[in-house]
Order: C-alpha cells, then sequence, then structure tokens
C-alpha cells in the first residue's frame, strides 16, 4: 500500500503548486471582501483642511472676553471665509473650514449669542487650536493608505473612498465547481427514501467559501456513474479556476472520481493523508488545482478548513497565518494519525467536539473549524497548544 502524505507535506504539496489569481480592475462598490493587489495612496493631505470639530464659533484665541460681533456663519461646504477683526467671531459648523484668523472653536453649549453678538461663558477656558483638526495632522499626500495583501473590509473601502480610488486592482475571484457525488445523496427539499440522505455539503462548502469572499461557487451534482462522472469532470476542467469534489474517493465499488482523475487529469500530488477523518484526501495540480475530499460530512469540513480555504486564501494572497490557541482540556491523542477534531472558540480556547463517527455531522454545531492534532503516544498537557483551522469568521 503506498504510504499515507502527512498533512505538513499535504500542505505543503497544496501551497507550491496553488497559482496566484490574476489582477483584475473593479468598481469600489462592487470590493467589498476583495484582496487589494495595488497600493492606495492619499491623494491630498487628511485631513485636507484646518477642519472645525464642533458646532459653535471661530475665534482668534486673543480675543477680549467681551461681546464679539458674530461676522457671518461659517458654514460646511463653502470656501474658507476671513475674520476681519479678532474681537468679533464666525459662526462655525462641524465640518467647514476655519476661517482665515481663527486659531480656535468655541463649542456653541460655551456661547450665548444675542442680537448678532456671542459671549463666551464666563469659566470657559479656551486655547489655540482647541476642536481644529489640522491639516495634514493624520497623514500627507502621497502616503500609502493601503497596502497590498488588505482585505477590502468597511473601513478599508471607506478610506479607498476618501482618496478618491473609485477603481481597485484586486484579486479575480475564482470560479470553482463543485462536484457532489453518490446515488443516495438527494437534495434538501426532496422526499428522501429510507435509504437516501439530504445532501448537506454544497450549502456547508459554499457557505464556507462565501463568508470568506474567496470565490465564486457552482454546483452540480452526479451519480456514481461512470459516463456522468466523466462528462462532469471534462466539463469542470475546462472551465473553473478550481475544482472541489465530494464523496467517492475511497475503495468503493462505486468510487470513481480517482481512477477518472488519473487518466484525465494526471497522477495525484498525493491520495491518502496520515489524518483523521478525512484520510482517503487527494490533491491533483493539473490542469486545475482539485480538491477530491471524502464523503463524510466531517471529512469534507475538516479537510475544507484544513486545506482547501487556506489554499484559496493563498490563491487570492490572503497571507494570513494560522493561530495557535489552547485547548480547554487534554486532547485524545492518536499515535499515528493526526486529528482534524471539530472544534468552537471561546474566550480565546478551543473546545474540541466529541463526534461518534465521521458521519457525525451534528456534532459540528456550534464549531468554528478545526484543531489540529499530531500523532503522539503521550498525553497533552492542558493548555497546550495547537493549532486552529477555521471555516466560519471568528
Ligand atoms: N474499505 C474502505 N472503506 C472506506 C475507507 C477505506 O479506507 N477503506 N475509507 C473510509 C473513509 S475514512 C471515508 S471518509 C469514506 C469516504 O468515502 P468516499 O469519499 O468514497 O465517500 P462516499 O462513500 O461517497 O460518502 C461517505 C458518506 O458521506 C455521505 N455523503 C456523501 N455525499 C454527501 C453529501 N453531499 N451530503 C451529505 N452526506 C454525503 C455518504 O452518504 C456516505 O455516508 O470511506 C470510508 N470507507
Ligand atoms: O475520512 Mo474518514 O471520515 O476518516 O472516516
Amino acid at each position: 500500500m503506498k504510504p499515507l502524505t502527512t498533512p505538513a507535506d499535504a500542505s505543503q504539496l497544496i501551497e507550491f503548486s496553488i497559482p496566484a489569481a490574476a489582477e483584475v480592475t473593479i468598481e469600489l462598490d462592487k470590493s467589498f471582501g476583495k484582496l487589494l493587489r495595488r497600493p492606495v495612496l492619499a491623494d491630498r493631505n487628511i485631513p485636507p483642511f484646518d477642519r472645525a470639530m464642533m458646532d459653535g464659533i471661530a475665534i482668534h484665541s486673543s480675543t477680549n472676553r467681551g461681546a464679539l460681533a458674530v461676522e457671518a456663519v461659517q458654514a460646511a461646504g463653502s470656501p474658507a471665509l476671513t475674520l476681519l477683526d479678532t474681537n468679533a467671531c464666525l459662526e462655525v459648523m462641524t465640518g467647514a473650514p476655519i476661517p482665515v484668523g481663527c486659531d480656535c472653536v468655541v463649542p456653541i453649549e460655551e456661547v450665548t449669542i444675542e442680537n448678532g453678538q456671542a459671549k463666551i461663558s464666563e469659566k470657559y477656558a479656551y486655547a489655540a487650536g482647541d476642536f481644529i483638526h489640522r491639516e495634514a495632522s493624520d497623514h500627507l499626500a502621497g502616503d500609502t493608505m493601503l497596502e497590498p495583501g488588505s482585505v477590502l473590509g468597511a473601513a478599508e473601502l471607506a478610506i479607498a473612498a476618501s482618496c478618491g480610488a473609485c477603481q481597485l486592482q484586486v484579486s479575480r475571484t475564482p470560479q470553482i465547481h463543485l462536484i457532489t457525488t453518490g446515488d443516495e445523496v438527494i437534495p434538501p427539499a426532496a422526499t428522501p427514501e429510507p435509504f437516501q440522505i439530504r445532501s448537506s455539503h454544497p450549502i456547508a462548502i459554499l457557505s464556507a467559501i462565501d463568508s470568506g469572499g474567496l470565490g465564486s461557487v457552482t454546483h452540480t451534482h452526479i451519480a456514481d456513474d461512470e459516463m456522468a462522472t466523466r462528462e462532469a469532470l471534462h466539463h469542470s476542467l475546462a472551465t473553473a479556476d478550481i475544482l472541489i469534489l465530494t464523496g467517492g474517493v475511497s475503495k468503493g465499488k462505486f468510487d470513481y472520481i480517482a481512477p477518472l482523475l488519473n487518466e484525465i487529469a494526471g497522477t495525484a500530488l498525493f491520495h491518502g493523508v496520515s489524518q483523521r477523518p478525512g484520510k482517503p484526501f487527494a490533491y491533483f495540480e493539473k490542469p486545475i488545482p482539485i480538491f477530491a475530499l471524502p464523503g463524510n460530512p466531517l471529512s469534507v469540513m475538516a479537510c475544507l478548513a484544513r486545506y482547501v480555504l487556506p489554499a484559496l486564501k493563498l490563491h487570492l494572497g490572503i497571507l494570513k497565518g494560522v493561530k495557535s490557541l489552547p485547548l480547554s482540556s487534554p486532547a485524545p491523542l492518536h499515535p499515528k494519525l493526526t486529528q482534524l477534531l471539530a472544534g468552537r472558540i471561546e474566550d480565546g480556547k478551543i473546545y474540541p467536539s466529541s463526534p461518534n463517527n465521521s458521519g457525525d455531522y451534528a456534532a459540528l454545531l456550534g464549531c468554528h473549524g478545526v484543531i489540529e492534532i499530531p500523532p503522539s503516544t503521550t498525553t497533552s498537557p492542558a493548555n497546550s497548544l495547537y493549532n486552529f483551522y477555521p471555516w466560519a469568521q471568528i
């Protein structure tokens, strides 16, 4: 029997073979969740002018405390006015430019305005610079505001918008085909015969990929039929960037996936990983990356989190490291196989699930991903650190 590939070797083989996504230009309002490939620079100083931070009056700090004539109203969205008399003031609105000749804003709560005269509360102390957000005090024009490799979330897009970056260079979202297999597998809405089961993998895989913005998934289900499998594989390899398959990769009489891929796509980089669950996992690099996941629900989620999602991130250029977290209690160790145990994260610790077997999909409830527990013949002390691979945003 062929020796099993270790999880570390398997992920390295995937990493080395995964191509980088192409770079595409995209409109700002279509770029949420995308991976930025070119920097976004500040096109002007931030803030671009001395900005009033309060509604109130703008004065010169050397003014006397008497009644200050209100010369005009400085609104936001209007060019800066000029204070003509240092013992006068202008009303000023938040977001307006500071009028020329003023160096201080007094909030309206500390001012009484009557008959065109403003009076500052007697006990209120003011000084030059108060409530003025100085031009360029945050960033200078030309500063790099967003680095390549940034994932474009709400804050990043707000910055791009304020720099006028209305088109962004991002990684092209891969077109992912998902082929699920099995005569016994029917759509969730269908009424099952006693020997059938409802398909749970498509929605799980699609949700995990979608929530990370990692790809656009189309799905086909095929029966355990050699011709149909062959046709579906040819179609996917000709049209998709990445192919994911579930089921049909172990040793059953109707497990056509591996032999057909060997014929159509060439030899697998590996088929069989020293892990539980997910031992029959296979990966092919040509003509596109092909992930053949073992069909059991826990194997699918484990291989998805441990290999597929990190590979998609790498393809897009998302280079986040793996998190190491302590276990809530000593781990059940296996002498030969790495365990990929589903677990949930709470208070910075991993709480492993205890499934009955790799078909026990209800054990996944509340879990955020898988913990990788390497093989060992000794016990793990409490609080030992283990790598955690999420399938959900945590
Ligand atoms: N003689 C051997 N038998 C098996 C081995 C082995 O090494 N020697 N490996 C076992 C392991 S480990 C696993 S995992 C499974 C993987 O088998 P397949 O990849 O061929 O998967 P299937 O047999 O097609 O399905 C397994 C299980 O999952 C259910 N399934 C499949 N698709 C879906 C879906 N879309 N939604 C929900 N559930 C699905 C399917 O009904 C089966 O119950 O093989 C062991 N056998
Ligand atoms: O991958 Mo299988 O799930 O180890 O039973």
